[in-house]
């Protein structure tokens, strides 16, 4: 059910985890260069000698541009970085990871940065304008200059690191991870999530989401995503989940309520009304009911209020013989209100729990609906008015949904055919479009086939990766 949505929502998820795990290396890596520099001071100090300027110069110019080309967040110490020894090495990843990507490109560079200001340092000047220019675009660096939150993360980090002794079997990858803890710098900020939200916002768009909604539910990521960091006993991918899970959950829980509780509290009999255009699957939700309702021990009686279209007696009638259920209906071109009213009548003089009562949804105007369902009001004040609609239509579903509920104010909606491969977008978006809550799926052509609708199971579902 929904999968082309659930792909979307997995690349989404998927998008993100990658984005920061390279921040992570890429902090990682700093990390490591900060350790091995810390281990190798002494002999780097006593290399300091003040001489050869000129290369200190020819280097500056390099820094700049590796300055201006790399990504922010090139925060090495540069000083504290260098170490002759790793002078080859770093060599060596930038030519690797040229051809790698920004993030890669970034680290490489700051590595660069870290060798010209060794030369710089090693020249004998102090005020060179490397470290300047490194230092500045990051607004973050140094251990002296960490923020509080990472001291959280540095012991989380500790914690990471006596695990690692542990148990080895986890190597180096994990070593790093835990480094990366340490700088707190496994942040989210907006530009990761730039690219990924925006293919999210077309993916929700092609899925029929309501642009409304869709919108809603990026600024819902976005709030509980930026300046999240990473911890510990989370991957990005549970954070990016956790935070598509609420967004989601926040646009399709509009308006819930505990149908089963309201149809046991009401006075009986319980009369609901079905609204919704031709051909959507309105009459077999409203025999499915009768079976759901049998189910739970109530007795119903059906009443065909749809005296519009030819044929629709007949078609509701076969329901109701198959079911062993009441059907009240008039001739073609009677009132509806007037059956509606006589299913009422039966079932209170037969002791009937609740009253399922059709429309005919292919009105011309919006004044032909609300008349109708005004007089139905005015006649027979049924308990609920129940939008129905098919998963499959989509936008066309919402936009309906939209229009049937300012004509004359719907309750709560069924969406049908959600078994066949719909987009997702109209469970998605007509609570939040309607703030009517979507109470019933159906999911197939039997009198079984309906299921009571769980926001908390179709976020799952949305965000399942077994289906
Ligand atoms: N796959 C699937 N088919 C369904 C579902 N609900 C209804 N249908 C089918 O959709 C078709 C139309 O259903 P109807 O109940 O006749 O639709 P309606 O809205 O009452 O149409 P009118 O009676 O013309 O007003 C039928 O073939 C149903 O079997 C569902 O949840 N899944």
């Amino acid at each position: 059910m929904f999968d082309g949505l659930k792909k979307k929502l997995n690349r989404f998820r998927n998008d993100v985890e990658e984005t920061a795990e390279e921040k992570a290396e890429a902090a990682a890596d700093e990390a490591e260069a900060d350790a091995d520099a810390e281990a190798d001071s002494a002999p780097a100090d006593a290399a300091v000698e003040p001489e050869a300027s000129e290369p200190a110069d020819v280097d500056s110019d390099a820094d700049t541009d590796a300055v201006s080309g790399a990504a922010a967040g090139s925060e090495v110490n540069a000083v504290d970085a260098v170490d002759a020894t790793d002078a080859p090495a770093d060599a060596e990843s930038v030519t690797e990871t040229e051809s790698a990507s920004e993030q890669g490109a970034a680290t490489a560079e700051v590595e660069t940065e870290a060798e010209a200001a060794a030369a710089a340092t090693s020249a004998g000047e102090p005020g060179d304008t490397d470290a300047d220019t490194v230092d500045e675009p990051s607004g973050e660096s140094t251990a002296d200059e960490v923020e509080p939150h990472e001291s959280l993360a540095s012991d989380a980090a500790k914690a990471a690191l006596t695990e690692e002794d542990d148990d080895d079997s986890s190597g180096p990858g994990r070593l790093r991870r835990a480094a990366a803890f340490a700088t707190g710098k496994v942040v989210i900020e907006e530009e990761d999530l730039e690219d990924p939200l925006w293919e999210l916002e077309m993916a929700l768009l092609q899925s029929d989401v309501e642009m409304q909604v869709a919108e809603e539910i990026l600024e819902t990521i976005r709030e509980k995503l930026i300046g999240e960091t990473r911890k510990q006993v989370q991957s990005t991918g549970q954070l990016v989940s956790e935070a598509l899970h609420d967004a989601l959950y926040e646009v399709i829980s509009v308006g819930q309520f505990d149908f089963d509780q309201r149809i046991a509290e009401a006075d009986k009999p319980v009369t609901l009304i079905f609204t919704g255009i031709n051909g959507v699957g309105k009459t077999t939700t409203i025999a499915k009911l009768a079976r759901y309702f049998e189910k739970q021990g109530y007795s119903t009686v059906l009443a065909n209020g749809d005296t519009y279209r030819a044929g629709a007696n007949e078609q509701i009638r076969e329901h109701a013989e198959a079911l062993g259920k009441k059907l009240i209906a008039h001739e073609q071109g009677g009132d509806p209100a007037a059956v509606i009213y006589d299913g009422v009548e039966y079932a209170e003089a037969h002791d009937i729990d609740i009253v399922l009562g059709d429309t005919a949804g292919r009105l011309h105007t919006s004044n032909d609906l609300m008349a109708q369902l005004e007089k139905i009001d005015r006649v027979v004040g049924p308990d609920l008015t129940l939008f129905v609609d098919e998963a499959v239509a989509g936008q066309d579903a919402v936009e309906r949904a939209r229009q049937f509920n300012d004509a004359a104010a719907i309750d709560g909606a069924i969406l049908t055919k959600a078994d066949a491969d719909s987009n997702g977008g109209a469970a998605i978006s007509i609570a939040y479009v309607t703030g009517k809550p979507i109470l019933f799926l159906g999911v197939g052509q039997g009198y079984d086939h309906i299921e009571k609708f769980d926001p908390e199971q179709m976020v799952n579902r949305l965000l399942g990766e077994d289906e």
